[in-house]
């Protein structure tokens, strides 16, 4: 028996959709608390405006020069040689500097390019940023836009880590899955990896942990002294989950999906 199992998890990578949800759970804790520290500064507006400076390269606003120039030196040290990051402006990057590293191979290469940061750049910047951080302007922009490619970075690795969700789902339900890609039908694709319940305790989580990560911790404080005076608002996070980011992991599902038979 013990010769068996042991045979069996040789052929494995590991992967699991427990071992899967155990890391969404784990990168909540990042991406709460990311926002967190953007929220420790004000909208300011001028990091995001155009016009605010302008230097040879015609970068854009000054969020995008932190974000093209530290995704160029994370690339060099070859952060995107990794199947689980994704760069946010992956045309002219610069080649990995470093000896490569030998990544298991988990998920099927032919999906490698379905890349949705577009979409997170837009909804991020126009969709959550107004709704979690105050109005104003302390002129603070370079940690600004620091605390934003944080941001945007972890929701970015949680997003397209529905790729691992997507392939161990299709493992673990490959009948029901092939006959679904093989006809191109996004919409059964999409009701076959749902898991509602499962959704509904993410956002029930999510809000949790704004509530407990973004208090006032006093000492000799009782924690419901501090209610309603959080570092960003549960309700905010909990309904951002809910309409962005598990509708764009499931659209990162169901894109790796379509392409799992190539
Ligand atoms: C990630 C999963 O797949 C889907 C996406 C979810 C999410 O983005 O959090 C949650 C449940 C499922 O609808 C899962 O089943 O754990």
């Amino acid at each position: 028996e013990v010769e068996m199992v042991k045979a069996e998890s040789d052929v494995s990578d590991g992967l699991t959709l427990e071992s899967v949800r155990d890391s969404l759970i784990r990168q909540e804790d990042s991406i709460v608390f990311s926002l967190i520290e953007r929220a420790r500064f004000p909208l300011n507006a001028p990091t995001y405006d155009p016009s605010y400076f302008s230097m040879p390269g015609s970068y854009g606003s000054l969020v995008e020069l932190v974000v093209k120039q530290t995704e160029a030196v994370q690339a060099k040290a070859g952060r995107y040689e990794n199947p689980k990051e994704h760069p946010f402006f992956p045309d002219d990057l610069p080649l990995s500097q470093v000896p490569p590293h030998k990544y298991p191979r988990v998920l099927n290469p032919a999906a490698v390019f379905v890349n949705v940061n577009k979409k997170i750049w837009d909804v991020y910047f126009n969709k959550l940023l107004p709704l979690f951080v105050a109005p104003g302007d302390d002129g603070n922009y370079a940690s600004t836009a620091a605390r934003d490619l944080e941001c945007l970075q972890v929701l970015s690795r949680r997003i397209h880590y529905g790729k691992l969700v997507a392939e161990v789902k299709f493992r673990d339900e490959w009948k029901y899955y092939e006959p679904a890609i093989r006809a191109r039908d996004k919409k059964t694709l999409m009701d076959l990896l749902t898991a509602p319940a499962v959704e509904r305790a993410v956002k029930k989580r999510v809000a949790k942990k704004a509530r407990i990560l973004g208090q006032e911790v006093k000492v000799g404080d009782d924690i419901d002294e501090n209610k309603g005076k959080y570092k960003v608002d549960p309700a905010v996070v909990s309904k951002f989950y809910g309409d962005w980011v598990i509708p764009l992991t499931k659209d990162v599902e169901v894109q790796y999906l379509l392409h799992r038979l190539d």
